[in-house]
């Protein structure tokens, strides 16, 4: 019987944290799931908040047997101490929490799964939105990870399946796709290669079974790779048992009739896989009528022959809405959805208005970043708001797929002896990014029209890096934003190995940073003051008891150094717009330039 005592390194915890983990063993588990998605949200939030591991030892009913703190591994379990015979599973699976983002398993892990004979090893990332990966072991000596995956689809994982096949004979491979995973095969044109496409495929879910281009200038009219290469997919397909067929360009209603001709697949493009990925990723209601209005409109002119009777038979990547519905395929309900949605879209954007006006009378500046998908925004964002945000609104993350952040986040940030800011994180660009979703999220793009100062991201060790720079400063154009004042920011400088050729790039101004490390983040700053334009001053006012209103404006509208209540009123030592310190001055309430606090006699 377990004593439900927490073992490992509670050296140092604050109380109240020592008994959010004694807490972790009244989580009741469920059978079927890998692990109750409470408690791996309870354990990745106390990793977040001390820094270690936290690890769980769970058994097949479900019971936990184990609750360690610190580097589990090297923990003495007694949780598998009572395991059967040496060529049998253990029973017991470790779910453990990794700090930061990192959602794979360390050599550490792997070796630890293989020494306990561990039913299986999870590790979920200690920072949203808490990505993990499991790892089986294959034979005795050998183990295979699943991930990175959604902390959604890996508590719900099939482990108890793919368990028992392994007891039975320790141990057979196992599987290695998912019956749920759509098999993608990806077709282009032209010289550009389709790792990004495979990426974007990734993302949405799909496993990629084969490739195949096609090096001319511009795709076929009727049948996109030419009817000669088109022989060869049939049979590719037919081969690889593909259900997918991915182009890289978008496709015309007769190039897709033609493309579904060659074998018993679902044939969507580059768009519609964007699309898709859009709609999984958007949280906020903005986000989602967004994707929705494009999705049918994108879909409206294509809905044709085989594709329509697929999608409305069996979903899947190119057929989901926001939210897992699926989407409309009746053309009547189509159109009067359209409409629906373009109504509600307008309420939202009269929000989002308000919002922005209310924003300019508090009259701190905008800092918006943007950059190529996977640049790193999410992180910087994060990195930035942790160490010297404003605590409010979260949920900003930093996750290795494409598209992670689709909704625009505000933030304020308060640079250290600077003023305060707002920093805006947006949606990632790509290269041939659809017209459609360029005008859905118009609305989005235009936090980044209506910035001060716009940080332009660059994962500096991309090794199309320079590519993806001209896409950005395209999209910028684009959306008529290319005359605002930019900042190139190359980022991810921990992983390179030599200097940024930053004059042959001929972008300035520039620096160089580290979103992981903070690495750089002060010249980032210097930098950001240097942009933006000099705003108000700093002074000292004293404003009376009954004056109460002024001081919850300061507050509001500046930037405040200190405070202090006195016999006659309150004072304050602020960086004020003119706009507040004139009525200040007209009631005689300032009583020094500059100046601190206490010192006045
Ligand atoms: N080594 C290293 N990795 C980084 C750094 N910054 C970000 N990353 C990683 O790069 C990946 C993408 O980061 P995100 O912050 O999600 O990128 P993003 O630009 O917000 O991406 P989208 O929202 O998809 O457009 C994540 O796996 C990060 O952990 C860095 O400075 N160094
Ligand atoms: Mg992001």
């Amino acid at each position: 019987m377990s004593t439900q005592e927490v073992k490992g390194n509670l050296q140092g915890l604050a109380n109240a944290l020592i008994r959010r983990v004694e807490n972790l063993w009244q989580f009741q588990g469920e059978r079927e799931l890998l692990f109750s998605p409470d408690l791996g949200r309870e354990m990745a939030a106390i990793t977040e908040a001390c820094g270690r591991e936290i690890a769980v030892f769970i058994d097949r009913r479900g019971q936990i047997r184990d609750v360690i703190v610190g580097d589990a591994m090297t923990v003495a379990l007694s949780a598998t101490r009572d395991r059967r015979s040496s060529s049998r599973l253990s029973g017991i699976r470790c779910v453990h929490t990794h700090p930061g983002a990192s959602p794979a398993l360390s050599e550490v892990d792997h070796s630890a799964l293989r020494q306990l004979s561990l039913d299986c090893m999870v590790v979920i990332a200690a920072a949203p939105p808490h990505a993990g990966s499991v790892a089986f072991l294959t034979s005795a000596t050998e183990s295979c990870e699943f991930g990175p995956m959604s902390f959604h689809r890996l508590s719900a994982y099939d482990w108890l399946q793919q368990v028992q096949a392994l007891d039975k004979q320790f141990i057979p491979p196992p599987q290695m796709t998912e019956a749920a995973q759509e098999k993608a095969f990806l077709i282009g044109v032209g010289e550009e290669s389709l790792d990004e496409l495979e990426q974007l495929a990734l993302s949405a879910g799909a496993v990629v079974v084969g490739r195949l281009s096609q090096k001319i200038a511009k795709p076929f009219a009727g049948t996109y790779l030419g009817s000669g290469k088109a022989q060869e997919l049939s049979l590719a397909l037919q081969v690889t048992d593909a259900d997918l067929l991915i182009a890289d360009d978008e496709l015309t209603p007769s190039q897709i009739r033609f493309l579904e001709g060659l074998a018993p697949v679902r044939v969507i493009d580059r768009t519609t896989l964007i699309l898709d990925i859009f709609a999984q990723r958007a949280c906020t209601r903005e986000g989602k009528l967004q994707v929705e209005l494009a999705q049918l409109q994108y879909r409206l002119p294509r809905l044709t022959g085989k594709g329509l009777a697929l999608s409305r038979q069996g979903g899947g990547i190119g057929t989901r809405g926001p939210g897992e519905m699926q989407l409309e395929t009746d053309r009547r309900h189509l159109r009067s959805r359209m409409t629906a949605v373009e109504r509600e879209l307008d309420q939202v954007r009269q929000h989002r208005q308000r919002l922005r006006s209310d924003r300019k009378k508090a009259d701190l500046p905008v800092v918006a970043l943007v950059g190529y998908t996977n640049a790193g925004k999410s992180t910087l964002s994060h990195h930035l708001v942790n160490a010297y945000g404003t605590p409010g609104r979260t949920t900003l993350n930093g996750e290795d797929k494409l598209f992670a952040t689709l909704d625009p986040t505000m933030r304020k940030i308060n640079i250290p002896g600077g003023r305060t800011i707002l920093l805006a994180d947006t949606v990632g660009f790509i290269r041939k990014l659809p017209h459609a979703v360029v005008k859905a999220f118009r609305a989005t793009l235009e936090e980044v029209a209506a910035a001060d100062l716009i940080l332009h991201i660059v994962d500096a060790t991309h090794e199309e890096a320079s590519q993806q720079m001209q896409t950005v400063l395209q999209v910028l154009k684009e959306i008529e934003c290319d005359h605002r004042p930019i900042v190139t920011v190359f980022n991810k400088i921990d992983r390179l190995t030599g200097p940024i050729d930053l004059l042959s790039l001929g972008v300035a101004p520039a620096v160089e940073v580290s979103a992981r490390t903070g690495q750089g983040i002060q010249e980032l700053f210097d930098c950001i003051e240097g942009q933006l334009a000099p705003q108000g001053q700093i002074i000292q006012v004293l404003v009376p008891y009954d004056h109460g209103e002024y001081v919850a404006q300061i507050y509001a509208q500046g930037q405040v150094f200190a405070s202090e209540y006195r016999p006659d009123g309150i004072a304050v030592q602020a960086r004020l717009p003119e706009r507040l310190i004139a009525p200040c001055r007209e009631r005689g309430w300032i009583t020094s330039d500059g100046g601190t606090i206490g010192s006045h006699g």
